[in-house]
């Protein structure tokens, strides 16, 4: 059984379909990026996984369990975190409280407050500052530590490197490889085609709401990544796939 299964979803702004028909499944352990050029759809699909944007058909399988109907705070309990873009933390609360506060919604598991803070150093010093007042990268990492603190089975995070210094978006990877070391399944979305490659088993390349290739980082090159980024490479149909 897959860990997590999404099928034909669909989620709309108003009348915008931004999400057309969806399919994609994550295995236990599994690093899987999603790809594609600004308005693709990526970030409404990452939430209508995590339940906080609505799908308007379609179904999102957790374990087998159809979650489609279950409601986002439910969906972090019963394991679905995501890392939203632009981080969304408690800015006036401390970093130590803004983890602390995750513990609520979260299953028990190997992250705790302890093993967050070892996974995430440059915290450390940090603990009692105002979230607020630290520098994007330092917040990133709180971000995502936040979400370790919940023991997801399936880690959304959506632009971690999204305004970010290179030095900054460096630490954010090198805090994301512990996490993947410790073999958390992920989906991640990152314009950098590099780090996609560098993070990911799998990539699935999104063009105008629709899943139009999927590969293997180790069987895929960058251009034909970049072929399905801007629709280049399209089947006999007419299609991209
Ligand atoms: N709150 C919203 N209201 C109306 N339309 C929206 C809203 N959010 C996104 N859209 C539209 O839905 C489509 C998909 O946007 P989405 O943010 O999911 O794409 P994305 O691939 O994550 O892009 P980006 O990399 O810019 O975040 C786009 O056409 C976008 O303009």
């Amino acid at each position: 059984m897959k860990l997590l299964k999404v099928q034909a979803l669909e989620a709309k702004h108003g009348l915008l379909k931004a999400v057309r028909g969806i399919d994609l499944s994550l295995d236990e352990g599994e690093k899987l990026a999603l790809v594609g050029a600004n308005g693709a759809g990526k970030t409404t699909l990452l939430r209508t996984i995590a339940g906080i944007h609505p799908a308007s058909s379609g179904r999102v399988y957790l374990d087998g369990i159809d979650v489609t109907a279950v409601p986002a705070h439910a969906r972090s309990s019963m394991g679905i975190a995501l890392v939203p873009e632009g981080r969304k933390l408690f800015g006036s609360m401390s970093v130590a409280d803004n983890l602390k506060v995750a513990t609520s919604a979260g299953r028990r598991g190997r992250w705790n407050f302890e093993s967050v803070v070892e996974a995430l150093p440059q915290l450390k010093p940090k603990l009692k500052a105002q979230a607020g007042s630290l520098s994007g990268g330092q917040q990133q990492a709180v971000a995502i530590g936040r979400a370790l603190m919940t023991n997801p089975r399936v880690l959304l995070l959506d632009e971690l490197s999204l305004g970010l210094s290179p030095l900054a978006v460096q630490g954010v990877y090198d805090s994301l490889a512990t996490v993947a070391t410790a073999g958390t399944p992920l989906i991640l979305v990152e314009q950098d085609l590099q780090r996609t490659f560098d993070v990911a088993d799998r990539i699935v390349c999104v063009l105008e709401g629709r899943a139009v290739a999927s590969g293997r980082t180790d069987e895929l090159t960058r251009e034909e990544v970049m072929d399905y980024y801007f629709g280049h490479r399209v089947s006999a149909s007419g299609e991209a796939v």
